[in-house]
């Protein structure tokens, strides 16, 4: 899925939402755990859910990582039942990849040619070499870790030289190995204080912005700063939404958080003349 395609679906379905499937077995309403594969029903039931109301979906790879093979499956099956029921959905793989470009050649190979995922989060540390393996997929996407939602945050990526952050540092740098094409970041929503300097170095890139919802960040701040001509946000919520519920209409209630925060997105996006 190209930009332009990303900015369509946010226009048609007025939301710029993207609900993180941060499936944890502990927290799953317990009359799942009987079917043969509890973490797909439970993401295949929130997805029905609440596809209407956001334009991406992201799991978290720890959590099926965790499960070993069997969750590695339970992912494969969510993806293979977003691609064919709700083709239009931009699917991000938070796997928080890098490494020498040899081996992050295979993570490309795995979440782009496997298992068919828009685009992967990627930490930068590495550098250049550890990202563009990612960059030569067609329509696909590296997006890149800049400031995260974390207190962690504060230990490295407010360090300054010559009055640059390493954040800053960061996206300047970064954003010449792609394009606003193909590179886009993560902004966590609990430093919208930072979002006006941060449009300053990348104006036009999409962000994907966690920390709405259980980790408190504020969506009408992120938007005032964030926003762009084109949108220019994928706003992330995980458990906020997914556990909202705990019984056997726990994706009704996923859906009236989804569309609580749709609802605010709506007006956000009218107020800006976006959609
Ligand atoms: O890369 C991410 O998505 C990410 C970056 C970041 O700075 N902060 C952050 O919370 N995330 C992820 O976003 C999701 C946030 O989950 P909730 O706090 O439940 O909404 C988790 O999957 C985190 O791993």
């Amino acid at each position: 899925m190209n930009s332009q395609e990303l900015f369509e679906q946010i226009k048609i379905k007025k939301s710029f939402l993207c609900v993180g499937l941060d499936t944890d077995k502990n927290k799953i309403p317990a009359h799942l755990l009987d079917a043969e594969d509890p973490i797909y029903e439970f993401n295949k039931a929130i997805v029905d859910a609440t596809h209407d109301l956001c334009v991406a979906y992201k799991p978290n790879l720890a959590f099926y990582e965790s499960e070993g093979i069997e969750g590695l499956k339970s992912l494969e099956r969510t993806v293979k039942y977003i691609r064919s029921n709700y083709p239009e959905i931009f699917l991000i793989a938070d796997a928080k990849r890098g490494d020498i470009g040899n081996t992050s050649k295979m993570y490309a190979k795995a979440f782009f040619e496997n298992m068919d995922f828009d685009s992967v989060t990627v930490a930068p540390y590495m550098g250049a070499d550890s990202v563009t393996p990612f960059l030569s997929y067609e329509n696909k996407w590296v997006i890149l870790l800049a400031l995260t939602s974390n207190k962690g945050a504060f230990d490295f990526q407010f360090m300054e030289e010559n009055g640059t952050r390493l954040f800053e540092k960061v996206l300047e740098t970064s954003k010449e190995w792609g394009t606003p094409e193909n590179m886009m970041y993560v902004v966590g929503a609990t430093k919208a204080e930072s979002l006006t300097d941060i449009r300053k170095i990348i104006p036009n890139s999409f962000l994907l912005v966690p920390g709405v919802g259980a980790q408190g960040g504020s969506l009408s701040e992120v938007a005032k700063y964030g926003l762009n001509d084109t949108c220019g946000l994928l706003v992330n919520s995980s458990r906020g939404i997914i556990y909202a519920g705990s019984d056997e209409d726990f994706a009704l209630f996923a859906r009236g958080e989804a569309l609580k925060v749709q609802t605010e997105m709506s007006s956000l996006l009218e107020e800006k003349g976006i959609a």
